[in-house]
């Protein structure tokens, strides 16, 4: 477009005033205005760029944060959005994101003024989610592109470190793949205490998977990874793979396939739009579908359940490929519940009991809360007791029983052991 019109256009616009000052062509408008045309020859052969981001566009909400970290405080047409926030020592903040409001906004980037509208349609929806649907149009003089790819990609890359330390947990929304509440500290895999050796052949399988995408490729392998973690309730299958993404830098999209309105075309669809570099996590899988071995009887309670179906869901395990590293975390309480066919390899390429707490792991568990002189006597003694009078106990009962003991002394934590031993499994 060429100036003069946009100029003209601009002039029409309820910013005019405030928004041509900003522009800092404010005297090229006043020579427009008493009818000086000439004086704008010299800016004939200049254009007009636009990008347009629609609210689909994954790019929408990064560019508007940006628009609020770098411009927007030039703007005074701002609305909310509020967020939680976990700080490093594991406090919940409620932030207050203030981010360009509907309607026009001007601001600078380097040395060229950007006019950007935000607009809401009042008829249109965005049917996946319900909203009115959005669009944020940038204007700039010039024919140079790379102005808003760089735009996008700081915009992006302040979303980035914004997540830095973090997990997100994405939950599905429609067809799309929605964050989950606040993005949350990642939590250290040390901290999740699984038999000897078990979480290190987990994460060493899984980096090896990430980091060599050829060796699939080359074989006409899908680049896909299925595990299966199963065993008790209480012993850290999901505590585990929360920690694992954080340890590989994904983030992790949890799929409930009982939901009523998950049918076989959309579980497909959010298989294949999952972010990037996620974990896919199914839990409890077995309360989804029972083997094709049960009981009409059995199948007959799961009917009418849910929608998808079973083939439904071998297929999309199947369809699951892409050029980036799938992965696929499965959890159940009962392993034998599950169809052979839902575990076989290439669905599921790992499967690994996390079962009640040996010696070791009790031991291991003390010594992360008591640190007092002889903790590593009291920790052996301790562990020796418990597995004694109970050999079934689950970490989530361990940890509670620390957090209660948390100020008592040795004598009392040892001599209380039985009702540890005694307590209802978590
Ligand atoms: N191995 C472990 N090491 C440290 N903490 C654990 C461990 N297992 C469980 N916990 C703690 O117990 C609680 C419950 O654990 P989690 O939900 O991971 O168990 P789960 O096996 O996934 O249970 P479910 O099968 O019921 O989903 C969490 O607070 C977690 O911190």
């Amino acid at each position: 477009m060429p100036l003069t019109e946009y100029i003209s256009a601009l002039s029409d616009n309820p910013y005019f005033g405030a928004g041509f000052g900003l522009f800092g062509v404010g005297a090229g408008a006043a020579l427009l205005r008493k009818g000086f045309q000439s004086s704008l020859i010299l800016f004939r052969r200049h254009y007009m760029i636009t990008l347009e981001v629609p609210c689909r566009d994954k790019s929408y909400q990064w560019l508007l944060q940006w628009m609020t970290a770098k411009g927007a405080k030039q703007t005074q047409h701002l609305s909310v959005e509020t967020s939680f926030e976990q700080k490093d020592s594991g406090l919940i903040k409620t932030k207050y994101d203030f981010i360009p409001n509907i309607g026009t906004h001007f601001f600078r980037y380097g040395r060229t003024w950007i006019k950007v509208e935000r607009t809401r349609e009042q008829h249109t929806l965005d049917l996946h989610m319900g909203t009115p649907w959005e669009t944020v149009q940038l204007t700039a003089f010039g024919k140079d592109k790379h102005m808003f790819f760089s735009i996008l990609e700081e915009a992006r890359q302040l979303a980035l470190d914004q997540h830095e330390g973090k997990t997100i947990m994405y939950n599905a929304l429609g067809s799309e793949w929605r964050p989950l509440g606040h993005p949350r500290r990642k939590r250290p895999i040390s901290s999740v205490i699984l038999d000897t050796g078990k979480s290190e052949k987990i994460l060493k399988d899984c980096q090896e998977f990430i980091s060599n995408p050829s060796w699939y490729i080359n074989r006409g392998i899908p680049y896909r990874r299925g595990y299966l973690l199963y065993g008790p309730p209480g012993c850290g299958k999901s505590s585990y793979i929360t920690a694992l993404a954080g340890e590989l830098g994904f983030s992790i999209c949890i799929l409930n396939l009982s939901e009523r309105s998950l049918s076989d075309d959309r579980l497909n669809h959010l298989l294949s739009v999952a972010p990037q570099q996620s974990i896919i996590l199914l839990e409890d899988i077995d309360a989804a579908f029972v083997s094709r071995e049960d009981t009409t009887q059995q199948k007959a309670a799961y009917e009418g359940l849910n929608r998808i179906t079973f083939s439904g869901l071998l297929n999309c395990l199947d369809g699951v490929a892409s050029t980036e590293a799938r992965i696929v975390f499965m959890t159940t309480n009962y392993i034998k519940r599950l169809d052979p066919a839902l575990i076989r390899p290439g669905r599921v390429d790992m499967q690994e009991y996390i079962g009640w707490c040996s010696q070791s792991q009790i031991e291991q568990m003390y010594l992360r809360f008591y640190d007092e002189e002889d903790a590593a006597r009291h920790a052996k003694l301790f562990a020796e007791k418990a597995t004694q009078l109970n050999p079934n106990i689950s970490p989530a009962q361990v940890q509670g029983y620390f957090m209660l003991h948390k100020h008592s002394s040795f004598k009392d934590v040892i001599d209380n052991c039985e009702s540890l031993c005694q307590s209802r499994k978590i």
